[in-house]
Formats: structure tokens, C-alpha cells, sequence
């Protein structure tokens, strides 16, 4: 039993938290959560926490706003109730995926033919809005002065193209602020009526008129995330595959990325049958590096698909093409990545790895297995034979619903890294794996 202690559980997973308490020897604490009606996070403790070594379970599932809100407000409630240290024990950590640039379908935005040396920036395009004198200060281009130059430039092109404007006052502006039909039928407005109009395609009068060159400014929460962790209280993280191990890097705090590996290794090693003739497959470059450990451990050879990114939108990740880059023909392929989310990832790869690769079993082993949507139908449609994963988020219904899936516990890898992080001892031990 570990003495002086505190395990507080948030909603997302109170199965992992009473497993954990159970190899920890103690009670969880006692913790009220519940809403007001506008929808706010009420939190109560129940336990004093005061001069305690307070951890906060939570993992970065289900309602994932909701979930991080009430890991904050409990994190900030023991520090105001006193406690001596506070922990966020996150299995998987919420945003760790950090948003990619849009790509366009010619490939990276700066990297377009045509466009000279001396002619690009690495700077987005138009600036980071600043402020405008007149209040105007939101994204997109200073009203006035824009439309003017624009209404000018429409001008001259009318003119140049000898065609006559159907009327004046559509004529003074410009093409793209003109409510026009182009094949597409008109969904929506916003407020500035004239100024976008949204397609059923999902583009507007900006998409179908954006710079060549502009590059979308996109959010990347990592840094925010981590200060709203901080700044509620939190001293210490621990969380398990982080999708970028670099997150690390945007704490002041010590962090703590615990590995599935040793879990997804042993599995290999019992449960598939003649493994070392089996080849670990990456369905990403980005999870090369971690499918490549497990095959030097293991002494297995390795296979990587290249996923072949280049959508216009975020949205459409899974119309990347898929390239397989080694050979695994009339051999077991087990892919190894951090997260299934859609599942669009493992279940292309698994039909890329058996229709071109003449694989002849297909597993996945993934380290959190997120599944939103319709993610396990599309694994049960699959040429997938098996997918395995932990319960870094609940699996139950998961598991109920698909076959296919095998889960891993974790319970004791958090518990051990709780005891060890409580008496100041070494963790580092949980990272080692023959
Ligand atoms: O189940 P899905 O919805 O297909 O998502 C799973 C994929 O997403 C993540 O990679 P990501 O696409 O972010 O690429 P990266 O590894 O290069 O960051 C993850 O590593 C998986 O490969």
C-alpha cells in the first residue's frame, strides 16, 4: 500500500483508474463531477488532499473538451485544496496530434513550379492579422483598402476581356465578390453577405481566389495545451506514446512519456506463431522510427508504406495514395502505429499489404486505439486479421462490437510509474524490454 497518496479519476475512464488503485492498494478518491445546465464542469473533492501527492487520471478520450476542462478545474481545485504535488496522468494525451498543413494536390504550397527563387517567403501570406485602425482587426484582408484595389483590378480585366457587364453596380466589383452561380449550388452566407459565399463543394469566393502561394494559417495547440496544464497547477505529466515525443519539449515541467512497446513486443513474441518470419510493417513515415525498435528488437525485418499526403484539405487525409517500400510476400505483415482514429490508416494499409504485397495474415498493433465514428465497422470490413491494442481508453464497447480486437491492460505499467514517481525513484525502468 502506498501511503500519503491521492488517485483522482475524471469521466473518461473509470475502469482504468479502479485498476490502477487495485495494484496501487488503495481506494480512489473521492471525487463528484457533474455539470450545471448551461453545460459548465462542476467539481467536487471529497478527500482533503492537503500536504498530498494528488494524481489525476484522465485520458484524452470521449468527450475530449469536456474531459480536458475537468482535468484542468481538478488540477487547480488540489491546488487550492493544498495538495503537496499535483500529477496529470493523461494514457493518451489530449491533442497530441498536432494539425498538419493543408497540402495542395501539386504538392507542398511553396514548393510550386513556377514560382522563382528569389519570389517565394516562408512568411504566411497575407501577414498574421494585426489590428486594423478602423476595428476591422478579424482574419482575412483589411476591407476597404482590399476591395478597392480589387474592384479596380476587376475593372481592368472587364475591360481587357472586352466583355460587357450586365449591370454597373455588379460591374464596379469585383469577380469574386459578385454572387455568382459556377456549377456549384450556393449553401450558405456569412455575415459579409457580398463579400464570401460558401459552395456545396465546400469552397467559397476566398478558396476559388486565394493567392497562389498563400499558406492557411493553421492552429497548432501544443504550446497552449501544455501552458493550460501548467498554469492550472499541474507538476508533473505522465503519458504514455505521445503521437510526437518533441510535445515534451513544450513543458516546463517533467514529463513523462511511458512506452507501449514492451507491451506490443510481448505480444508479438506469444502470441503470433513463427513471428521471426513475420515483417513489421510502418504505415506512415512518421511511425517508422517506433515499428523499426520493435523489428531491431525482435531481430524481424521491416517494411514501410508511404502515405502519400497530399489532399487540398485536412479532411481528406484518406484519399492519400499508399506506397509499400519492401517485400512481404507469402509472409505475415504486423503493423505497428501509435493511434487508429478513423482507422483509414491501418485498414488501406492491410488492403494494400495483401492485394499488392500478397500478404497472408494481416495484424495491427496499435497503441491507442481511439476508434471515432464508424471506425470498428470499417476494421470488421477489412482484410485486417486481428488488430491489438491497449486500454489507454476504454475498450469495452470496442471490444463487444469487433472480433478482430484483442486488448492489452496498462493498468500496471501506470501504477508502477505512480509508485515510482510517488517515492522518487527511477522510472526509466519501465522502459527497458529484451
Ligand atoms: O486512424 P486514422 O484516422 O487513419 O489515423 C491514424 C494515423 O494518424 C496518425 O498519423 P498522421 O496521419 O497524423 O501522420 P504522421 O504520423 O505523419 O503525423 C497516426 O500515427 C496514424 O498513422
Amino acid at each position: 500500500m502506498v501511503r500519503n497518496i491521492v488517485v483522482l479519476g475524471g469521466s473518461s475512464h473509470p475502469e482504468l483508474v479502479e485498476q490502477i488503485c487495485i495494484k496501487l492498494g488503495i481506494p480512489p478518491g473521492r471525487i463528484t463531477l457533474s455539470k450545471f445546465s448551461v453545460g459548465e464542469t462542476r467539481v467536487e473533492i471529497q478527500d482533503s488532499v492537503r500536504g498530498k501527492d494528488v494524481y489525476v487520471i484522465q485520458s484524452g478520450c470521449g468527450k475530449v473538451n469536456d474531459n480536458f476542462i475537468e482535468l484542468l478545474i481538478t488540477i487547480s481545485a488540489c491546488k487550492t485544496a493544498s495538495a503537496k504535488r499535483v500529477t496529470a496522468v493523461t494514457p493518451l494525451f489530449p491533442y497530441s496530434r498536432q494539425p498538419d498543413i493543408p497540402y495542395n494536390k501539386v504538392g507542398a504550397p511553396l514548393a510550386k513550379a513556377g514560382i522563382q527563387k528569389d519570389n517565394y517567403t516562408f512568411e504566411s501570406r497575407p501577414g498574421t492579422p494585426a489590428p486594423q485602425p478602423d476595428g476591422a482587426g478579424s482574419a482575412g484582408p483589411p476591407a476597404g483598402q482590399l476591395e478597392h484595389k480589387l474592384s479596380r483590378l476587376a475593372l481592368d480585366k472587364d475591360r481587357g476581356s472586352g466583355t460587357t457587364p450586365s449591370s454597373p453596380s455588379l460591374a464596379s466589383r469585383p469577380s469574386f465578390l459578385r454572387r455568382q452561380h459556377t456549377g456549384s449550388e450556393i449553401i450558405g452566407s456569412t455575415k459579409r453577405d457580398s463579400q464570401k459565399v460558401v459552395y456545396a463543394n465546400g469552397t467559397s469566393d476566398w478558396d476559388q481566389h486565394r493567392q497562389p502561394g498563400y499558406k492557411q494559417w493553421v492552429a497548432q495547440a501544443g504550446t497552449l495545451i501544455a501552458d493550460l496544464l501548467t498554469c492550472a497547477g499541474a507538476d508533473h505529466i505522465i503519458t504514455m506514446d505521445l503521437h510526437d515525443p518533441q510535445y515534451q519539449g513544450f513543458f516546463d515541467i517533467p514529463v513523462d512519456n511511458l512506452y507501449g512497446r514492451p507491451l506490443l513486443q510481448r505480444y508479438i513474441q506469444t502470441k503470433i506463431p513463427d513471428y521471426q518470419s513475420a515483417v513489421i510493417v510502418s504505415p506512415d513515415a512518421g511511425g517508422a522510427k517506433r515499428a523499426t525498435a520493435i523489428a531491431d528488437a525482435l531481430g524481424m525485418d521491416f517494411a514501410l508504406i508511404h502515405k502519400e499526403r497530399r489532399p487540398t484539405k485536412i479532411t481528406d487525409r484518406q484519399n492519400a495514395t499508399m506506397m509499400l517500400v519492401g517485400d512481404i510476400s507469402g509472409r505475415v505483415a504486423i503493423l505497428v502505429d501509435d493511434l487508429a482514429d478513423t482507422s483509414n490508416t491501418i485498414t488501406r494499409a492491410a488492403k494494400l499489404l495483401k492485394d499488392r504485397g500478397g500478404a497472408t495474415k494481416v495484424y495491427a498493433l496499435i497503441t491507442h486505439g481511439i476508434f471515432s465514428g464508424d471506425a470498428i465497422a470499417r476494421i470488421n470490413a477489412s482484410a485486417i486479421d486481428q488488430v491489438v491494442v491497449t486500454n489507454s481508453v476504454p475498450q469495452h464497447e470496442n471490444v463487444r462490437g469487433c472480433p478482430k480486437l484483442k486488448v492489452l491492460d496498462v493498468s500496471s505499467m501506470f501504477s508502477e510509474a505512480i509508485r515510482r514517481v510517488h517515492h522518487g525513484e527511477s522510472i526509466s525502468v519501465l522502459f527497458k524490454y529484451d
